[in-house]
């Protein structure tokens, strides 16, 4: 049962469509000269404004036959129909574990039941995962029950009730370019368009547009949760603009199905994330994005073993720990490990699962001199016996004090599209969330949306995509941090700072029992207790007892 939360301050207005927020955003600007670091912190007075109607949302899948695909759409229906199974350890219920925005929580604060934790779906209106109607497209034509059965990752008792909800539904013919996934995967080809470049790319635009009128959906975002591809070149005059990326489709040259996805999504006006790790974001497609305003997200889920890297790395680092060596190796047997067993495919993963650790081994110049980074190695195998049940080991050696030795040595066996599947969730549904927010600094006249590229994905993805110029923040709770803070914003609540500094003095200037009370009028700076909610209390309204 969601919970209703009101915000109780005169700094966030109700209306009949949005929630406006008068909010303060605090930042430091950092001056270095020498050996002299100078910090002015700065106040930035901004207006948030969420529209709160919820829209019927419509979620494309390129690559919906697949692991992931068919995973995300079964376990949706399984939610929906509220379904149970039996297993042998005993009776499962549908759940949405593993999602940030269904399963886990936010501390609005204490009162006088303690610390309050509700729900993050709750915080703000948002879609609600039940509700979303799936479609898409796979070069594999096999209906989504079938393919249910041949990415084996649900209880066959799970299965045999949702086949008779998933059998009627087919993927679209798709684009189709061999040279860009592992030649293994041309034996599930058959459900491929033919036509030029320009004109498949004009068929998926009418397939979206199918979609939403078919459906009766309010708005699509289109997600790739298709074959990871291998890095294409930035070629000037081919895809370094936006004019150059539309021109190159008219005339053939080499744009992948993946940038030729994003480029029908977003001249549909249809939000595009890239669930895998390959460069699809071109500069021509980053810059056709911000031209017409449609957010761009990615890359490549974070869901397991380099979730549990930028957990790990940012543990040690801000411990003073030097992380000096990490292996992670993994095999698998699904069908992704069989694309990922070729070269190229592999080189594509093997570099976003790289680069999650830079943004903390440079946040510490004490550990590691200008350029020093740990050694870093990559392993993925393909072993088609284990199927979707991913075997992850993990070594972590570092250096502790007077030069000692800390070995971690980890082992974890998931099922990968179980990790992933709640990921496409949050992905889609925190993405159409920022469409509906928009803010205006002070001395701004206008609003402004996000920028294209929602850099607030950056929590769900191991390659952060981020806007020119914006630090790639990788550390799991700064990550985190960002979106909890920023939906606290659009109520006007300051950002968490975990200080619990009511608890930490000889008295407690927050209790119940040393409640201040204004002089007659005279506004007060102390804080009062009102309904169990803290305000400042700036009009001398005396607390109600
Ligand atoms: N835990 C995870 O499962 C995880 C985590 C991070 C990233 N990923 C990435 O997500 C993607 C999907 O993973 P998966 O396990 O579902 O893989 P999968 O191989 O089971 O599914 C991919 C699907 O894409 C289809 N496909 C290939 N090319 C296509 C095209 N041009 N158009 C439409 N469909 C196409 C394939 O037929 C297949 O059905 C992969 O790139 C993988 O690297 C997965
Ligand atoms: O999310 P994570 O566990 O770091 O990385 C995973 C890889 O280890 C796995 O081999 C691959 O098949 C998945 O697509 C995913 O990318």
């Amino acid at each position: 049962m969601p919970v209703n939360i009101h915000i109780n301050s005169p700094n966030v207005k109700y209306t009949d469509g949005h929630i406006v927020s008068q909010y303060s955003y605090h930042t430091t600007s950092v001056h270095r000269e020498g050996n002299t670091i100078t910090v002015t912190p700065q106040t930035t007075e901004m207006t948030f404004c969420t529209e709160t109607r919820v829209p019927r949302l419509g979620v494309m899948l390129v690559g919906w036959g697949g692991n992931n695909g068919t995973t995300v759409t079964a376990a949706v229906l399984a939610n929906k129909l509220g379904l149970t199974w039996r297993t042998k350890t005993g009776v499962m219920e549908a759940n949405y574990f593993g999602s940030l925005l269904q399963s886990s929580t936010i501390c609005l604060g204490s009162g006088s039941e303690g610390e309050v934790n509700v729900p993050l779906r709750d915080i703000l209106p948002m879609v609600q995962p039940n509700d979303i109607v799936f479609d898409g497209w796979d070069i594999s034509s096999m209906d989504l029950g079938s393919a249910m059965d041949r990415a084996q990752v649900f209880d066959w008792s799970l299965q045999e009730q949702l086949r008779p909800h998933m059998s009627g539904m087919k993927p679209r013919p798709t684009i189709y370019i061999p040279d860009f996934i592992a030649a293994n995967q041309e034996s599930r080809a058959d459900n491929v368009l033919t036509g030029t470049m320009a004109e498949q790319v004009e068929q998926i635009r009418a397939d979206i547009r199918d979609f939403r009128q078919s459906s009766g959906v309010d708005k699509v975002i289109v997600l790739w949760t298709a074959n990871t591809e291998r890095f294409c070149d930035i070629i000037p005059g081919v895809n370094d603009t936006a004019q150059n990326l539309l021109a190159a489709i008219q005339t053939g040259a080499e744009v992948s199905p993946s940038t030729l996805f994003a480029v029908a999504s977003i001249l549909e006006d249809c939000a595009y994330i890239n669930g895998s790790p390959q460069n699809t974001f071109v500069p021509g497609a980053i810059e056709l994005a911000v031209q017409k305003g449609v957010f761009i997200g990615g890359d490549d889920f974070k869901s397991g073993q380099t979730k549990i890297k930028s957990v790990l790395v940012d543990f040690l680092v801000s411990s003073g720990i030097k992380p000096t060596s990490i292996v992670s190796y993994n095999h698998l047997g699904n069908n992704d490990g069989k694309n990922l067993s070729a070269p190229a495919q592999f080189r594509s993963k093997e570099i976003s699962k790289s680069n999650v650790v830079d943004d903390m081994v440079k946040s510490n110049p004490i550990l590691y001199r200008p350029g020093e980074n740990p050694d870093h190695c990559v392993v993925i195998k393909y072993v088609p016996c284990v199927g979707d049940s991913k075997r992850a080991m993990d070594e972590y050696t570092s250096e502790i004090m007077m030069g000692g030795t800390n070995t971690i040595a980890m082992h974890n066996t998931c099922e990968d599209s179980l990790l992933a599947s709640p990921i496409i969730l949050d992905l889609v549904i925190l993405t159409e969330l920022c469409q509906r927010v928009t803010v205006q600094p002070q001395g701004e006249k206008d609003f402004q949306s996000f920028h294209s590229v929602l850099a607030l994905l950056s929590f769900l993805c191991k390659a952060p995509l981020v806007p020119s110029g914006s630090p790639v923040i990788n550390a799991f709770f700064r990550q985190r941090a960002s979106i909890i803070n920023i939906l606290r914003a659009c109520l006007s609540l300051p950002p968490q700072n975990h200080m619990l500094l009511e608890h930490k003095l000889q008295r407690n200037f927050l209790s119940p029992y040393n409640t201040y009370i204004a002089d007659n009028g005279a506004a007060s700076k102390k804080v009062v207790h009102t309904n169990g909610v803290h305000v400042p209390q700036t009009n001398g309204i005396h607390a109600r007892e």
